[in-house]
């Protein structure tokens, strides 16, 4: 499927040594900081996308500008990035929308689709270099069913209605590896989040739905596994291992896809590789709106594009996020908006100097920021010391402004 438009990112002159020579982000599974991606040669990330529904939400695109930014210090890094995202574009939730509002399914993921397409090109996020929707992933998927066949984890419960496939997700390798939950606690978030530990006939309450029988009116594709459609977690498992192959460097996506979803893959992806799914898994904290999660299922949403048509500049949108931590959970309120486009506004002043402070130091500050946990709020706070400074100070220096400019679309994807 197409992603949306390349963006150009500038290539920045090397760091010398005083900047970290990796990028260090916090590994979900490990609990601990992490160097991420390789010395040298291609950085390979997976990064869960949208079901196409409420798009795009600000809880959306703090995920995709956090995983932008891991990208951007990859390709500072001298990097190639492998990026693979999916759209969960078939999946009981969507199909539930699609009832409520009466829109055709496949109608409704391909407009909410193309509003994130769009969202996404205004918020300069890089495009992935293979999007992959879940439809058109399914006969990989039935490939990697049939693949785990031989394993013994994949089985149909005893349902003579709906003899669903199901993997017996506690007997695989690793399984709890990437959350370090007890059971109790998995269970119960798998009951919050699409699973159903109470269904009978399944060997363990935590085996997760791999292949879902047809069901009337709704959508379903021949298989030698009969005919129905992909669970979740297999399709982001099935895509990953496809473009991206076991053991990739970042698994990525928001803290709620921590259990089950990637707990899910990571098991799977086990069982049919021998080998991890990823190096590290990476996950971006939530966000909320007055005191709750902004979620599609609460409906307490703000939305690039009702911010966008309201006259907000897309580069203040995504400096309002850029200033919060990637690990932290935090509330989008107005004000954010308003200080991110002061804060916009004060930068592009200093595009009318002809000289400033020089750019050097404040670049490599912005380098060690990003590369140490991906602090973004400390890099942004590094240019805001600059352009104070070259405002308050006379200076010579004539290619500051340019090299400045240059870091700050290269490092930040901020367009002055
Ligand atoms: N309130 C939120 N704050 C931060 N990230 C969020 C929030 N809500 C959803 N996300 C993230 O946005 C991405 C897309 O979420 S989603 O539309 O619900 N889709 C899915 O989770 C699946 N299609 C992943 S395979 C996921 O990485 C999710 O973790
Ligand atoms: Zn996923």
């Amino acid at each position: 499927m197409y992603a949306w438009a390349p963006v150009a990112v500038p290539s920045l002159p090397k760091s010398d040594d005083s900047v970290p020579g990796r990028l260090t982000l916090f590994d979900t599974a490990a609990q601990s900081l992490t160097e991420v991606g390789p010395n040298d040669g291609a950085a390979r990330m997976y990064v869960c996308g949208i079901t196409p529904y409420d798009a795009t939400h600000l809880g959306h695109a703090n995920t995709y500008v956090t995983f932008d930014l891991v990208q951007r210090v990859w390709l500072d890094l001298g990097l190639d990035v492998d990026y693979t995202q999916n759209v969960t574009d078939v999946d009981d939730p969507l199909l539930e929308r699609a009832a409520e509002t009466g829109q055709e399914w496949e109608e409704l993921a391909e407009d909410q689709i193309e509003l994130f397409r769009s969202d996404m090109q205004d918020l300069r996020v890089i495009p992935p270099r293979h999007y992959i929707g879940a439809v058109e992933s399914i006969s990989c998927v039935i490939d990697l069913i049939e693949q785990l066949l031989p394993s013994g984890l994949v089985y149909q419960v005893d349902d003579d209605q709906h003899p669903d496939w199901y993997f017996n997700t506690v007997g695989a390798e690793g399984f709890g590896g990437v959350s370090n939950l007890d059971e109790s606690r998995m269970i119960e978030l798998f009951r919050e989040n699409g699973g159903d530990p109470d269904r009978p006939g399944k060997r363990h309450p935590l085996d997760c739905l791999v292949w879902r029988f047809a069901r009337p009116d709704e959508p379903s594709w021949t298989s030698s596994l009969g005919a129905g459609r992909p669970g979740w977690h297999i399709e982001c498992t099935a895509i990953a291992m496809r473009y991206l192959g076991p053991n990739f460097d970042v698994q990525g996506g928001g803290s709620d896809l921590v259990f089950p979803h990637h707990e899910m893959c990571a098991a799977e992806a086990i069982a049919a590789a021998h080998e991890p799914m990823a190096e590290a898994f990476v996950h971006s904290g939530m966000v909320g709106l007055d005191g709750e999660k902004m979620s599609k299922s609460k409906g307490n949403l703000e939305l690039v594009s009702r911010l966008r048509h309201a006259g907000a500049d897309p580069m203040a949108i995504r400096l309002a996020l850029m200033d919060n931590h990637y690990r932290s959970n935090w509330d989008w309120t107005p004000d954010k908006l308003e200080r991110a486009t002061e804060r916009l506004t004060a930068w592009r002043g200093v595009l009318n100097n002809a000289t400033a402070m020089p750019a050097g130091e404040t670049i490599a500050a912005m380098r060690t920021a990003l590369r140490n946990d991906l602090n973004a709020p400390a890099a942004l706070a590094t240019v805001d010391a600059w352009v104070a400074a070259s405002m308050a100070i006379e200076s010579d220096d004539t290619s500051a402004v340019s090299d400045m400019v240059q870091a700050i679309d290269a490092l930040l994807g901020i367009k002055l």
